[in-house]
């Protein structure tokens, strides 16, 4: 049978998607099912890995019925996934022994400050291009293996194995055959050397974690293994793994040193490719791996905005300023500027450049005359002074100056928002056709290891731009708005201590 699509799994945090993908690397058909998130705690969150297999398991079927689509046309299968996310199974039951615990939840902080205590701070820093953090999925596997009751006793017999969820999902579409992970899901693990390519043996003993647990590390692009006959009734190629930002920044062909992406969502992602080069930051942003593909490893820096969106939801659900995200751009147009308001969204403390997590929101310069057009204003503003501080580190700690920047996510959508963007920045913000970059990132890279496309310049022929937003702001207005964005941004600094 011809094949003519690529399927592509995009686990995310709230939802597993399904997305089918033609040659031109056109969306022919989506399924979407939201899952459960449990909060047990304050702070903590978790999933339930046999949901997540369930829902992606479920999605993947719905969407081959909805297109109409024999499962014997697809030529591979792509994953791409929220990362750091942890679970840790039974190899020989295929149970896991206890939720999935989120990149998000904060739990294993105590561990965190353990591990600062005994001085592995900057070794961790070093060599696997993170900082300490329970972000990373390192210290989510010692707190199971550490509070579950016989885990650890398993884990040293050898029974017990881990996986971000790329692996679980790779686990249960082979039933079982296949344990393994690709170069950039293991780069967010805090496990994991990047300069070496190896699980870092100082660091697992620093975590008694034990080295049988972990998956085999694969190149981003390649055949893993093929589904379980009893999935789709036919064997189907599993060929490309990536993290969700990483595919991100694939699937936006950002394939040149110092190419940039922004993924507008809940929050921020914005990654700037760096090639074989490993460039370790001065201003907080991380180093990570972007793939391995052609039989090497390209690295990216990393920075994160923790409101984006949010930002937007907030104004939506707590001032109710608006009914939906969508009006913000309606009201934000009806003043001309913010009128001197400023309003900085460090409802969570800031990150890079500043990291204060004492930092909280603020809004300043409000005079007489400001109105509430004038805050949505604010708002939308910040999502983009926020991407600007990271995109300045990110060119100080590189030392190559952006030249245009690559946006999706759902954000992206409002004009003004990418306008201004391009404004602060003063560069082109290229905001492509398909905007679901990361489902796109996986399905290339899957593509690219089954010969569906045959090299990464017919794959940047696809991409195709939507709307190019180019700078209309003189040099001095920026840096008068940037500056008091920066005098705003101090007023937010270090207020709860
Ligand atoms: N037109 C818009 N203007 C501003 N923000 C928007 C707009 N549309 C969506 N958003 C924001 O984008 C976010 C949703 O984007 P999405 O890419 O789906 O995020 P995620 O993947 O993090 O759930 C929400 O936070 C929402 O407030
Ligand atoms: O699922 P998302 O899109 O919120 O992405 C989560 C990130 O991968 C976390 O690092």
């Amino acid at each position: 049978m011809e094949k003519k699509y690529i399927l592509s799994f995009d686990q995310g945090t709230t939802s597993s998607r399904a997305i089918l993908f033609d040659k031109d690397g056109n969306i022919v058909k989506t399924a979407q099912k939201e899952f459960t998130q449990i909060y047990p705690k304050a702070g903590w969150v978790e999933h339930d890995p046999i949901e997540i297999w369930a829902t992606q398991s479920g999605v993947a079927r719905e969407v081959l019925e909805a297109a109409g689509v024999n499962a014997g046309e697809i030529a591979s299968i792509g994953i791409t996934n929220q990362r750091e996310t942890t679970v840790v199974w039974d190899r020989n039951t295929g149970k896991p022994v206890y939720n999935a615990i989120v990149w998000q939840c904060r739990r294993t902080a105590s561990i965190c400050d353990q591990i600062k205590a005994d001085g592995m701070e900057d070794y961790i820093r070093e060599n696997t291009g993170l900082v300490v953090d329970a972000y990373f999925s390192g210290t989510k596997v010692k707190w199971i293996l550490d509070n579950v009751e016989g885990a650890r006793e398993k884990a040293e017999k050898g029974d017990l194995l881990f996986g971000t969820i790329d692996t679980w999902l790779v686990w249960n579409l082979t039933r079982g055959k296949v344990h393994v992970t690709d170069y950039s899901n293991a780069s967010r693990t805090l496990m994991y050397n990047i300069a070496e390519l190896k699980w870092d043996e100082k660091i697992l003993e620093e975590l008694s974690v034990p080295a049988s647990m972990l998956p085999q590390v694969k190149p981003s692009s390649e055949v893993y293994g093929k589904t379980d006959e009893s999935m789709f009734g036919v064997e189907i190629p599993i060929a490309g793994i990536a993290g969700d930002q990483q595919a991100a920044l694939f699937g936006q062909a950002c394939f040149e040193d110092g190419m940039v992406k922004n993924t507008y969502g809940t929050g921020c992602f914005i990654l700037m490719q760096t090639g074989e080069k490993m460039v370790h930051s001065k201003n907080g942003l991380l180093t990570t791996i972007a793939w391995g593909i052609d039989g090497k490893v390209e690295y990216a820096l990393e920075g994160s905005v923790f409101m984006g969106g949010a930002t937007i939801q907030w104004l939506r659900d707590e001032l109710r300023l608006i009914n939906d995200a969508a009006d913000s751009e309606y009201f934000a147009s009806k003043v001309k500027d913010t009128n001197g308001v400023y309003l900085v969204p460090a409802f969570a403390g800031l990150g890079a450049p500043y990291w204060d997590m004492y930092a909280r929101g603020t809004i300043v310069g409000l005079t007489r005359g400001a109105n509430r057009n004038h805050i949505t204003r604010a708002a939308l503003e910040s999502i983009a002074y926020q991407s600007k501080d990271v995109i300045r580190s990110m060119e100080e700690d590189s030392g190559i100056k952006l030249s245009t920047l690559k946006v999706d996510g759902g954000a992206t959508a409002n004009n003004l928002l990418m306008q201004f963007q391009s404004d602060i920045l003063g560069v082109e913000v290229q905001r492509p056709m398909v905007t679901e970059t990361t489902a796109l990132g996986a399905a290339y890279l899957a593509g690219l290891a089954v010969g569906f496309w045959k090299s990464k310049d017919e794959i940047a022929a696809n991409w195709a731009v939507d709307k190019n937003f180019l700078p209309e702001m003189g040099e001095e207005e920026r840096t008068r708005l940037y500056r008091g964005w920066e005098k705003a941004v101090g007023r937010s600094k270090d207020w709860e201590r």
